[in-house]
C-alpha cells in the first residue's frame, strides 16, 4: 500500500512557518498584502479566493478581494492592475483563472509587475524560471506547492523519469522547468499525446493536471511511482475527486497524494508563503 502523501499536514506547517514571519515582519512595521483579482461568478472560483483571503487573514496578511461583473472589460481589468501595481500597501497580486472570453489572459499576466506576480506568471518569471536563474524571484505556486511535497516526502528526482500529464501555464509548464532543473528527465503530455499509457507507465513520478476525472487508471501507472494528482473534480454526486484512480492506484504506487487533502491545500499555503517572500524581497532584496 502506498504512503498517503499528507498535503493537509504539510500545508499547516508551512502556515505556521508564515505566520511567525509574519510576525516578525509586523515588528519592522511591514504587513504583507495581496490583492486577489476575480471576474466573473463561477461557483468554484469564488470559493477558491475566499478561502486564500481567510487564509491570509488568519496569518496575519492584509488582503483584498478585487470582484468584476463576467463582461468586465479589459482596459477596467488593466486599470485594476495598475492601481494595485502602484499601491505601496499591496506585495502581491492574483487574478484568478480561468477569465472572461472577452480578456486575453496573456496580457493580463504580463500588465501584473514582476515584482508583485505571486502566481509566477509574468513571462519574466517564467522565462528566469526556465532559464534557471539564480537569485529571487516568484515560481507558480501550485509547481512549487508539488516540489515542497516531493522534497519532505524525501522523493529523490536526479535522473529520474518524471511525467506530467496536462501543459497549461498555471500548472505543467512551471513544473517541467522545476523538475528539469532539479535534474529529473521530464516529458511532458497533453492531450494530443498518441498512447498515454506508455508515457505514464514509464513514469518514477506521475504528476496529473488535466481536469479529467479517472484518467489514470491502475494499469497506466509504474508499480512503486510517486503519484501526484492536482486535477480538482466535483461529480454529479457532489464527490470531489482527482485526475487518479486513487483507491486503485494507491494499492501499487509507493506514495500519492489524496483528493481532497493533497496538492489544493499545499498550493493556497504556498501562496501565503509566496506574498511574504514578495514583502521581503521588495522591503529588503
Ligand atoms: N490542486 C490545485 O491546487 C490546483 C488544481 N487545479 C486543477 O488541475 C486541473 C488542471 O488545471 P489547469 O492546468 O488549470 O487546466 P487546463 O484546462 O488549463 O489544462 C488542462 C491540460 O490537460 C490536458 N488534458 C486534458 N484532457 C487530457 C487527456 N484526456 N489526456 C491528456 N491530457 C489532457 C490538456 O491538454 P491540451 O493542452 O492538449 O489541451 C491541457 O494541457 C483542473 O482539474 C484544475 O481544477 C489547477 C490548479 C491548481
Ligand atoms: N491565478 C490562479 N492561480 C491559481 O492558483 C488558481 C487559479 N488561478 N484558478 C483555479 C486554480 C485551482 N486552485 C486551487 C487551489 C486550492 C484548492 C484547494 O484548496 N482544494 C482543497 C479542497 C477544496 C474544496 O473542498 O473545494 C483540497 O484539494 O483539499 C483547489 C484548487 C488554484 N488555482
Amino acid at each position: 500500500m502506498a504512503t498517503i502523501i499528507d498535503g493537509k499536514a504539510l500545508a499547516k506547517k508551512v502556515n505556521a512557518q508564515t505566520q511567525e514571519r509574519v510576525a516578525k515582519l509586523k515588528k519592522q512595521n511591514i504587513t504583507p498584502g495581496i490583492a486577489v483579482v476575480l471576474a466573473g461568478d463561477d461557483p468554484a472560483s469564488l470559493i477558491y479566493t475566499r478561502n486564500k483571503h481567510k487564509k491570509a487573514i488568519k496569518l496575519g496578511i492584509n488582503s483584498i478581494l478585487k470582484k468584476f461583473p463576467a463582461d468586465v472589460s479589459q482596459e477596467e481589468l488593466l486599470a485594476e492592475i495598475d492601481r494595485l501595481n502602484n499601491d505601496d500597501s499591496i506585495d502581491a497580486i492574483l487574478v484568478q483563472q480561468p477569465l472572461p472570453a472577452q480578456i486575453d489572459p496573456e496580457t493580463i499576466t504580463s500588465a501584473i509587475l514582476p515584482e508583485k506576480d505571486v502566481d509566477g506568471l509574468n513571462p519574466l518569471n517564467l522565462g528566469k524560471l526556465y532559464a534557471n536563474q539564480r537569485g529571487n524571484y516568484p515560481v507558480a505556486c501550485t509547481p512549487r506547492g508539488i516540489m515542497r511535497m516531493l522534497t519532505e516526502y524525501g522523493v529523490d528526482l536526479e535522473g529520474q523519469n518524471a511525467v506530467i500529464v496536462g501543459r497549461s501555464i498555471l500548472v505543467g509548464k512551471p513544473l517541467l522547468a522545476l523538475l528539469n532543473n532539479a535534474n529529473a528527465t521530464v516529458t511532458m503530455a497533453g492531450s494530443k499525446a498518441v498512447n498515454l499509457p506508455s508515457l505514464t507507465q514509464n513514469a518514477d513520478i506521475l504528476i496529473v493536471a488535466t481536469g479529467t476525472p479517472s484518467l489514470i487508471k491502475q494499469t497506466d501507472v509504474k508499480p512503486g511511482a510517486v503519484v501526484i494528482d492536482v486535477g480538482i473534480n466535483r461529480l454529479s454526486n457532489g464527490k470531489l475527486v482527482g485526475d487518479v484512480d486513487f483507491e486503485n492506484v494507491k494499492k501499487s504506487a509507493k506514495a500519492i497524494t489524496p483528493v481532497p487533502g493533497g496538492v489544493g491545500p499545499m498550493t493556497i499555503a504556498t501562496l501565503m508563503e509566496q506574498t511574504v517572500d514578495l514583502a521581503q524581497w521588495r522591503h529588503h532584496g
